[in-house]
């Protein structure tokens, strides 16, 4: 798309901005009926002067009562800033002025003294859960094998930590000896009906650590509705949850938001569909921000979230040698069953559509095949590359798995100094330490030797090269080149460009089996096209077999006519699934 015709959309008529740097003060009695305002203002990172260029340039926002707004924009920033700047983690210059300031609402005179936003607004957000801080890894696999005393935190003991006995470790506030603090009928019944709604009633007295990734974001959205903010921004809430529990979820929020309590607003991809209910945008795009009634601002930025062809026609790529063969395969947690006589065969080539609903056991099928799982060693029979399970030890096996997935995004080590290019090099033996004079790792069963070497250290170029900035950006020659990227500290990407270089990661060493489990979420519209285009066009080969996971059918890189395989998971049994 050439850089124009979006830049068109930008100049509508109706949403052009006016030049006057002359800004609205609200009226006494506005306040009440106003939520957010931003006259007129540029935003930066704080410490940054007004001569650098700033974040977003000349924002105009007023969100009034009654109004459903949704911020659309990329995955890899811009949307999350704008949230960030409601958050206060943004500098807003000018100021919006008193009496009012950015959230008129918490300074009307109607409702008492001001409040303080820091207490009254939440934000669920799922970029990255900060586990892995600090540096060090977290060890996600815990979560398949016993658990261990300090995740034995129940999901309804998290849900009120306040009213925890000491014991848990909670509520530092709370003298010993004293009893927790009871909660109110109606927060129960609160707690009971979001509960039910979302389908979590039969897990609360799970560990939290044992929820999968879906039903942890759901508990997630229960625990911030019951801090019982006056305002909750929830950053690409869908992404993650089965269809069956995306309406539910909407619905949950239209309801709050109807009844201002509390008032929701809604980050979306630029992909993702508006839900019906949203009466006004927010576009976020290239330092811009367009605001106004949504189906203005959407049809003058259709350009951006058009759907996506699925690509040039390819063949089906020709089938090989088995990978992965399961019989009779089965979890069991005590007398909980996840997975039953599971009969399932990956063969070189294959590309793999997993499929199953929240809670199905996706991720705990393919934390068989990578070995991470305790009951992987106990199988009937689970022969993976050609042996049986107990025949490989863990980190060969780590290092035959290409794996992209939540909770290793949520584990990796964010630890300073470690580099793009350090990141995608632990790729090759499936560690998370750079290792290797050229970070390259070592080689996991034998030394490498030089030719071995200069292998990866050219597979660590190419695939720099072929998904770096300049694969994703709308102007591929102003992208930032692949030798600049691979230099920047992995910790200080944006979350969209953390995942892709976790997707790099994954491919780099060619591994005979991929695995790429919910390998979009975070991502903006430019990376998931640029991925997409690599995987079908050669990023992997016939020599590879693949499983991707995800709740979206259209974000499965290959279609039908490509070959593309289902296996569907359902009460605890799998089957191939037929196409029709
Ligand atoms: N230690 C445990 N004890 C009991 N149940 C567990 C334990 N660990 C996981 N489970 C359950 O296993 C089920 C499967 O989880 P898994 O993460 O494999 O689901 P999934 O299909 O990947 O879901 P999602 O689409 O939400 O990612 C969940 O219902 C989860 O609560």
């Amino acid at each position: 798309m050439s850089l124009r015709a979006p830049y068109k959309a930008l100049r509508h008529p109706g949403l052009v901005f006016r030049p006057s740097r002359r800004f609205s003060v609200l009226r006494r009695d506005d306040l009440q009926n106003t939520v957010i305002h931003i006259p007129k203002a540029d935003i930066y990172r704080f410490g940054d002067p007004n001569f650098v260029r700033p974040l977003f340039r000349d924002v105009e926002w007023t969100v009034k009562e009654g109004e459903a707004w949704a911020i659309v924009g990329s995955g890899s920033g811009e949307k999350t800033s704008l949230l960030q700047v409601l958050l206060g983690h943004l500098r807003i210059s000018p100021s919006p002025p008193p009496p009012g300031g950015l959230f008129p609402f918490l300074n009307s005179p109607s409702s008492g003294s001001p409040r303080d936003p820091l207490e009254c607004i939440s934000i669920v957000s799922f970029g990255n859960r900060r586990r892995a801080a600090g540096g060090a890894f977290y060890d996600y696999t815990a979560r398949y094998g016993a658990v261990r005393e300090e995740d034995r935190l129940t999901l309804r003991q998290s849900m009120f930590p306040e009213s925890q006995p000491p014991e848990f470790g909670l509520n530092t506030n709370t003298p010993e000896n004293s009893p927790p603090p009871r909660l109110s009928e109606q927060e129960m019944q609160v707690f009971n009906y979001l509960v039910d709604k979302m389908g979590l009633a039969a897990l609360l007295d799970l560990p939290l650590i044992a929820l999968s990734n879906g039903q942890t974001r759901r508990a997630r959205v229960i625990k911030a509705i019951l801090s019982r903010p006056e305002l909750l921004l929830l950053d690409e809430p869908l992404t993650g949850l089965d269809l069956q529990n995306r309406p539910t979820l909407l619905e949950i929020l239209r309801s709050l938001h109807s009844a201002r309590s509390p008032r929701v607003i809604l980050g979306l991809r630029t992909q993702d569909p508006v839900p019906e209910w949203i009466t006004h945008v927010a576009f976020v795009k290239d330092g811009k921000v367009i605001t106004g009634p949504k189906e203005e601002v959407l049809s003058a930025t259709e350009h951006f979230h058009k759907p996506q062809p699925a690509g040039a026609k390819i063949s089906p790529t020709p089938v090989g040698e088995l990978v992965v063969e399961m019989k009779g395969v089965g979890v069991k947690y005590g007398n909980r069953t996840v997975l039953n006589n599971i009969n399932w065969e990956i063969r070189q080539g294959e590309r793999w559509h997993l499929q199953g609903t929240n809670g199905s056991g996706k991720t705990t099928l393919l934390s068989l095949l990578t070995g991470d799982h305790p009951q992987s060693y106990t199988q009937p029979h689970l022969h993976l590359h050609g042996l049986p399970r107990h025949r490989i030890p863990t980190p060969h096996l780590h290092s035959l798995v290409g794996l992209v997935s939540p909770e290793l995004f949520d584990a990796f080590p964010r630890r300073a100094g470690m580099s793009v290019w350090e990141a995608v090099g632990t790729g090759f033996d499936g560690g998370f330490v750079p290792l290797g004079t050229h970070g390259v790792g070592t080689g996991i069963m034998a030394p490498l030797d030089e030719a071995g070497i200069q292998w990866r250290v050219r597979r660590c170029q190419a695939v720099i090269d072929a998904l770096g900035p300049r694969s994703w950006s709308n102007d591929t020659r102003a992208g930032e080149s692949a030798e600049a990227f691979a230099k920047r500290a992995f910790v200080d990407l944006s979350v969209g460009e953390q995942r892709m270089v976790l997707l790099m990661r994954a491919l780099v060493g060619r591994p005979p089996l991929v695995l790429l489990d919910e390998v979009w979420s975070g991502m903006d519209e430019g990376m998931v096209r640029a991925a997409r285009r690599y995987l079908r066009e050669g990023g992997v080969g016939d020599e590879q077999g693949v499983v991707v996971i995800t709740h979206w059918e259209d974000e499965v890189p290959w279609t039908e006519e490509d070959g593309v395989k289902r296996f569907r998971l359902d009460g605890g049994e799998g089957r191939v699934q037929t196409l029709d």
